[in-house]
């Protein structure tokens, strides 16, 4: 099945829209959690949090997204503990969108493809069903990633941060921002290769930050799905975030990384808090569908 498709399924089965952001930050973690391990035990430290949070929130998540920083600065730990939980989201059959930013040029963002959704060559080594890409490099970068229908890429079009304005925002000469240019491209590369729900493999990042960029990015994309990062944590409602859904309340995933891993209650109900958590922000998100 493509891959939007199976997201869009998913949406539509599960009732939710949500996405659990992935995201040991090590400050974070609370230290009731840490005291049960050793310093020597930092890859089941945080393959142990992670896995009791997917064990509670998956009923209400249509996705996980590792950011592979967070495992990455601990090495060779922390990449130890993202192939454990990439296995235990395979188990449960929870999508994997993993937020890793990639691209260079082609025959490099080849290697990048392979690293994370595998060929005829190797297995992937960090099996994903989507990536996150940036698309600076444009078509020769983007193509190695879309050989798999199974496989999506998410590309950076509007970021949440407070200066993504600086670059994304600038006119083009055409008098387009550069972010409405990278959305241009992207109805290019999804071209006519669109699933049952009128939606292409190649997904947009487009940050709850910015409600209005999401209102005309919507309308500039109207094949891709979005994925919203930037609610809870970063001060996106569910009323920002209202335009990135189509019609039939479907075309985006809303990610919660630290609204949802760590809640202020964490000390008194444990991972109970966490699925609350969970369960909040789907519920809010949904309620904006009608
Ligand atoms: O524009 C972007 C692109 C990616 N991110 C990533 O999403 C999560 C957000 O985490 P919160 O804790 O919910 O703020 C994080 O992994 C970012 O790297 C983004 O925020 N904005």
């Amino acid at each position: 099945m493509m891959f939007a498709d199976r997201m869009l399924s998913l949406c539509q089965s599960k009732n939710s829209r949500l996405v659990v952001g992935l995201d040991p930050h090590w400050d974070l973690i609370p230290a009731s959690f840490k005291a049960g391990f050793t310093d020597g035990q930092v890859a089941n430290l945080i393959s142990g949090y992670l896995n009791n949070v997917i064990d509670v929130t998956h009923d209400h998540a249509v996705a996980y997204k590792p950011q592979i920083a967070f495992f990455e600065q601990f090495g060779l730990s922390g990449l130890t503990a993202l192939l454990d939980v990439l296995d235990h989201l395979h188990h449960l059959q929870c999508p994997v969108i993993m937020d890793a930013k990639r691209n260079d040029i082609g025959s490099t963002a080849a290697a990048y493809a392979r690293t994370f959704f595998g060929d005829d060559l190797l297995p992937p080594a960090f099996p994903s069903d989507a990536l996150t890409v940036n698309g600076y490099l444009g078509s020769d970068g983007i193509k190695p990633f879309l050989k798999q229908p199974e496989r999506g890429i998410f590309v950076l079009v509007k970021t949440s941060n407070p200066s993504s304005g600086e670059l994304q925002d600038q006119a083009l000469a055409a008098g387009n921002t550069v972010a409405e240019g990278m959305a241009d491209l992207l109805e290019q590369w999804n071209g006519d290769q669109l699933g049952e729900f009128g939606y292409g493999n190649v997904g947009a990042v487009v940050g709850a930050t910015y409600p209005e960029h999401m209102r005309t990015l919507r309308q500039r994309m109207p094949h891709s799905l979005f994925l919203v990062p930037g609610y809870g944590a970063q001060g996106g409602s569910a009323e920002a975030v209202r335009a990135a859904f189509d019609g039939n309340g479907l075309g985006a995933l809303i990610n919660s990384s630290r609204g949802i891993l760590f809640p202020p209650s964490f000390e008194t109900s444990g991972f109970e808090a966490v699925r609350e958590a969970a369960v909040e922000a789907k519920t809010d998100i949904n309620r904006i569908l009608a």
